[in-house]
C-alpha cells in the first residue's frame, strides 16, 4: 500500500510560506485523479455555487488521497454557504436533496446527474463530549481546518486546483508524518475515536514504523479510557481498517503498550455485537473473508495474540479459509446480464453465505436468485 507522491506543479516561489504553522500555504494541483472527479454532476454543482458567490471546495480525506495519487472513494465538500442557503439554492434550481439527517451538523446531500454530493457548511465544534459535537457555522476556512483531526486531513482543494493548507498537511504528507492539528490532547478529547484514526493513518502513510511524536503518544496513553465510551461497532470499523493497513504488528504492540487495548478489546462484549456471541470467531472470520488480502488471517492472529485469547487464536489458526462458491459467471448463466445487478446479487449471496457460517453451496445459493 505504498503511496507515491505526484510531482506537483508549484505555483511559483511560494514555498517559503509553509514555514509557519497556521500560515496559509497554497499551490496548484493538477493530476489525472483530480481531473477524473470532474463529472457532469460536479460541473453543475460548482456552477450553482459560483453563481451565488458561495465558495465550495473539496475537503479533508479526499484532498489527502488526491495528493497521494489516489482517487478518493468518497469526496466531501465544504462550503461557506449555510444549510439554509444551500437548500434555497438547490430548490430554486430544481435539484433534489436527500437524507436531511446531516443538517444539524451542516451537511446537505444533493443529487445531480445521478450522483450524490455531500456538502458541509464550514463549522466550529463548540461543545464536544468526546463523541458528538454541537456546531456553529462559520465562513472562515482556517477555523474549519482547525477542528479537524490530523494535518494531512485538514486541507481544502478548490476546483481551479488551488490547494489551501493551513497546518503543513502537504509537507507532512510528503514527509510521511502523521500529526494532530495543534495539540494532540485537545483533538483526542474532542473525539476519542481519533486515537484509532491516528493508528489507521499511521499504517497508511508512514514508510518505516517506529517514529512517533512523544506528545502524541502521551496524549493517547492519557486519554485511552475515553474509548470506553465509544460504541463497539465504531471501534470495530476502525480496528478493521488498521488491520488492512501497513505496520500492523507495530501498531498492535503500540495499542497494548499505551494501554489502549483494555478499552477496545478486553472487557468489551459489544465490540462485535452485530453477531452472535455464541460464535466468538465469526467477526474475525468475516473480516478475513471480506478483506481478500492474502495475509489478512496473519494480521488477525497478531491482534488475538495480544487480546489474551489463546483459545480463539488457536481455533482461528486451525481454520482454513473457505472460498465463496459463486462467481459472476454463474449469475450470468442464470440469465442476468446487467453488470450492476450481478454485482448486487453477488454481494447479497455473499452475505447469505456468511450468515450460514460459510456452509451454503453453490446450487443452494443460486436457487435463491431464481426465487427472488
Ligand atoms: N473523528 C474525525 C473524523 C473525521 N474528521 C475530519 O473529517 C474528514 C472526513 O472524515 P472521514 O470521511 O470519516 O475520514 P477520511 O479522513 O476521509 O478517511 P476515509 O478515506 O476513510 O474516508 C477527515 O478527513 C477529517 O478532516 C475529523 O476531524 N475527526
Ligand atoms: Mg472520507
Amino acid at each position: 500500500m505504498l503511496r507515491c507522491l505526484h510531482p506537483w506543479r508549484l505555483s511559483g516561489g511560494r514555498a517559503g510560506l509553509r514555514l509557519l504553522q497556521r500560515h496559509l500555504f497554497t499551490m496548484k494541483v493538477q493530476s489525472p485523479e483530480f481531473q477524473s472527479l470532474f463529472t457532469e454532476g460536479l460541473r453543475s454543482l460548482t456552477e450553482l455555487f459560483a453563481k451565488e458567490n458561495h465558495e465550495l471546495r473539496i475537503a479533508g480525506g479526499a484532498v489527502r488521497d488526491l495528493l497521494s495519487g489516489v482517487k478518493p472513494q468518497d469526496v466531501d465538500f465544504a462550503t461557506t454557504a449555510t444549510p439554509e442557503q444551500m437548500k434555497g439554492l438547490f430548490q430554486a434550481a430544481g435539484v433534489r436533496m436527500i437524507n436531511n439527517k446531516g443538517e444539524k451538523h451542516g451537511t446537505v446531500t444533493a443529487r445531480l446527474q445521478n450522483e450524490n454530493f455531500e456538502i458541509t457548511t464550514l463549522r466550529i465544534d463548540v461543545v464536544t463530549d468526546g463523541r458528538h459535537a454541537e456546531v456553529e457555522f462559520t465562513t472562515d476556512w482556517q477555523q474549519d481546518a482547525e477542528r479537524r483531526d490530523l494535518t494531512v486531513n485538514s486541507m481544502f482543494l478548490g476546483f481551479d486546483g488551488t490547494l489551501y493548507d493551513y497546518f503543513n498537511g502537504y509537507e507532512d504528507l510528503k514527509n510521511k508524518k502523521v500529526r494532530f492539528v495543534g495539540h494532540a490532547k485537545k483533538r483526542i478529547q474532542e473525539d476519542y475515536l481519533r486515537i484509532l484514526r491516528y493508528f489507521r493513518f499511521y499504517g497508511r502513510i508512514v514508510d518505516k514504523p517506529g517514529d512517533h511524536d512523544p506528545e502524541t503518544l502521551e496524549a493517547i496513553a492519557e486519554n485511552a479510557k475515553g474509548l470506553g465510551g465509544i460504541s463497539g461497532e465504531r471501534i470495530w470499523v476502525e480496528l478493521k481498517k488498521i488491520l488492512v493497513g501497513n505496520h500492523v504488528s507495530h501498531l498492535v504492540h503500540l495499542i497494548y503498550d499505551l494501554d489502549v487495548a483494555p478499552y477496545i478489546v478486553k472487557y468489551r462484549n459489544d465490540l462485535t455485537k452485530a453477531t452472535d456471541s455464541a460464535e466468538p470467531l465469526k467477526p474475525y472470520q468475516d473480516f478475513i473473508i471480506d478483506s481478500r488480502e492474502p495475509d489478512a488471517a496473519a494480521r488477525v492472529w497478531e491482534l488475538l495474540k495480544y487480546q489474551g485469547q489463546p483459545d480463539l487464536l488457536r481455533d482461528l489458526q486451525q481454520w482454513s479459509v473457505p472460498s465463496f462458491p459463486v462467481s459472476g459467471h454463474d449469475i450470468r448463466k442464470a440469465g442476468i446480464s446487467s453488470g450492476k445487478e450481478i454485482g448486487a446479487l453477488l454481494q447479497q449471496l455473499r452475505d447469505q453465505w456468511k450468515k450460514s457460517g460459510y456452509q451454503m453451496e453453490k446450487d443452494e445459493l443460486l436457487s435463491h436468485i431464481k426465487k427472488s
